[in-house]
């Protein structure tokens, strides 16, 4: 082990015990070397995610970052078990230990586009989807008052008589209807939350808002949610809302591990957040091989991306931390069996 890795193996902060209280009436979501392959029609197949390894427990939320096209939303899609047909996965996915899908209601997937009723007022959408969604054994004022609360949790009680429109027709901006669309799918409170870009089109003071209603939704309705989302750029009290961080590239994981703790790993391995820097940004321009670090203006002495990124990758995987999560998947897994 070379002195850095040594270093880097200090930072062990992946807690592998689990609280008793956690392993009832809860959702632990694993995946141990996962790999997904697309067939392609040219060159045979291609491998879009390789050999991941990591969790998401309840109480927590997960950030999935990582540059336009490493495998985000894929990654989403295979925990959430609705990946193309043309992909073929390997490798494990269990939820509490089994390979199950979980009872209708108790998970939701906020997806990238809003598929939402152009005619449709705010009120309108979440009120007919409470009606479809919500179990008969609540009363029709019930659901009324839960699509209500719902609407005022995503910050849009002045908009609740607008129109959703499209196409020609004005509606809701483009952050509003992202609210939504997260409205519809928290309705059913699921224990078990997806959300592939929940801050997409909205502002810096929006994002936290909205971050931080999801971060606190167990607050309000009691239960420990598994929540698990991909975002492109947090501002920094955004990022200091995540529990953990997969950070992929090309495909691979270069770090899952506390959020917290991901600037020390970048230092230890000699890509130091320069002062005032946003951190989150400080990483995906280190890990985005699309824009060569080479090719910025004075910068033609540094190091290629691609070497970067195999740095950290290797770095990761030799860690103490990687050892750690492994363990914690092995353990999630024994105990909630
Ligand atoms: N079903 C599929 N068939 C073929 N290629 C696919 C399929 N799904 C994903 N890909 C490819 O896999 C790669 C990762 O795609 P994915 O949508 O997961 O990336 P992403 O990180 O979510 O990107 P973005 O941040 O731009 O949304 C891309 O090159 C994409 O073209």
């Amino acid at each position: 082990m070379t002195s850095l890795e040594m270093e880097t193996s200090d930072i062990n902060l992946v807690q592998t015990h689990i609280p008793k209280e956690d392993v009832d009436d809860a959702v632990f979501l694993s995946w141990k070397d996962l790999w997904v392959t697309v067939r392609d029609g040219r060159h045979g197949s291609r491998s879009i995610l390789q050999v991941l390894t990591a969790y998401a427990q309840p109480g927590e939320l997960l950030a999935i970052m990582g540059p336009s096209g490493c495998g985000k939303s894929t990654l989403l899609d295979a925990l959430a078990g609705r990946l193309n047909s043309n992909t073929i996965q390997a490798g494990e996915v269990l939820i509490n230990g089994h390979k199950q899908a979980l009872a209708y209601g108790t998970t939701a997937y906020v997806t990238q586009d809003d598929n939402l009723v152009a005619t449709l007022t705010v009120r309108e959408a979440v009120y007919y989807s409470a009606q479809l969604q919500l179990p008969d054994s609540m009363s029709n004022s019930e659901k009324e008052e839960r699509a209500e609360r719902t609407i005022r949790e995503m910050g849009l009680q002045d908009a609740m008589n607008t129109r959703i429109g499209g196409w020609g027709a004005k509606g809701l901006s483009g952050g509003q209807k992202r609210r939504v669309s997260i409205c519809i799918e928290i309705l059913t409170h699921p224990k078990l939350l997806f959300l592939d870009e929940p801050t997409s089109c909205l502002d810096s003071a929006a994002s936290y808002y909205i971050m931080s209603r999801i971060a606190s939704l167990g607050r309000n309705d009691g239960i420990r949610r598994t929540i698990i989302f991909s975002i492109h750029q947090p501002s920094s009290e955004v990022f200091q809302l995540f529990n953990n961080l997969c950070l992929l590239s090309s495909s691979k994981m270069v770090y899952f591990g506390p959020a917290s703790a991901a600037n020390e790993f970048f230092t230890l391995n000699g890509f130091p957040c320069p002062t005032y820097q946003n951190h989150s940004d400080h990483f995906l321009k280190t890990i985005n091989k699309d824009f060569g670090r080479d090719l910025e203006q004075g910068m033609s002495d540094a190091t290629p991306t691609e070497e970067v990124i195999n740095t950290l990758i290797q770095s990761y995987t030799s860690s103490e931390t990687y050892q750690e999560v492994r363990k914690k998947v092995a353990e999630i897994n024994k105990e909630v069996m």
